[in-house]
């Protein structure tokens, strides 16, 4: 399905064999949050399909990326996992189609900082016109949640972000009883990515690789997103 504003460089009168390959979209979302609430997991889940063995603190940012075909379209998501330190340098704010907040259900300190990561991003003119998601993080540690879905609701309410609850260590793991199922890092992802294809007109570009097929995680994400999801998609 051809996008609005996406880019076409084929000529007409060319044969099929001379045309350049199509361009890849890319979307980069930066992911940022406490140290320790599990932004390297997270992303490291979604770009390499498991929970890394082991992680240490990120410096400075670390940079992963997936290739996903969304609607017949190869889109590469770039995923920006930011150390736990405000003030970061300006180069990772530019060109940002997205952000995802994460704080850790089993840390309610983490919780309190989302407005001081808020503000770093305004400060860096990343405001309500980019979106952003919020997730809480850690929801296989039942037991030890600090931080209610009631509460964080509320928060991303006020806010305009859809609220998502997850695990980077078991993203099937059950959430509690009032928010039912934790959703799945890779659903959450591709909501997002979602997002921005239905309202990016397009960056550019390198060409394409093989992309990874993901129907199942495009079918289902972003089922339990409030605020924008899957239904503007
Ligand atoms: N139980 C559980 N532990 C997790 C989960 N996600 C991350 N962790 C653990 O939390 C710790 C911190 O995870 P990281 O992904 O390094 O956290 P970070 O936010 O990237 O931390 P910085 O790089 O310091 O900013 C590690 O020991 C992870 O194994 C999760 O979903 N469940």
């Amino acid at each position: 399905m051809a996008e609005s504003g996406s880019v076409t460089e084929f000529s007409g009168s060319l044969p099929n064999s001379s045309l350049p390959p199509p361009r890849t979209r890319i979307f980069k979302i930066i992911v940022i949050g406490d140290s320790g609430v599990g932004k390297t997991c997270l992303t490291y889940r979604f770009c390499a399909g498991k929970f890394p063995e082991k992680t240490e603190a990120t410096i400075g940012v670390d940079f992963r990326e997936r290739l996903v075909d969304i609607d017949g379209e190869n889109i590469k998501i770039q995923l920006w996992d930011t150390a736990g330190q405000k003030s970061m340098v300006q180069h990772y704010y530019r060109n940002v189609h997205a952000v995802v907040f994460v704080y850790d259900v089993t840390n309610a300190a983490s919780f309190h900082s989302l407005p001081a990561w808020i503000e770093e991003c305004r400060q860096h003119a990343l405001g309500t016109e980019v979106p952003r998601i919020l997730v809480g993080n850690k929801c296989d540690l039942q037991d030890s949640v600090q931080v209610g879905t009631d509460v964080a609701q509320q928060f991303a309410d006020t806010h305009s972000m859809p609220l998502f609850e997850t695990s980077a260590k078991n993203p099937n793991s059950q959430g509690d009883a009032s928010s039912g199922n934790s959703d799945h890092v890779e659903a959450i992802f591709m909501t997002v990515a979602h997002k921005l294809k239905s309202q990016k007109p397009l960056v550019l570009s390198q060409p394409p690789g093989a992309p990874i097929s993901l129907s199942r995680a495009a079918n289902d994400g972003g089922g339990a997103a409030r605020g924008w999801g899957c239904s503007s998609c």
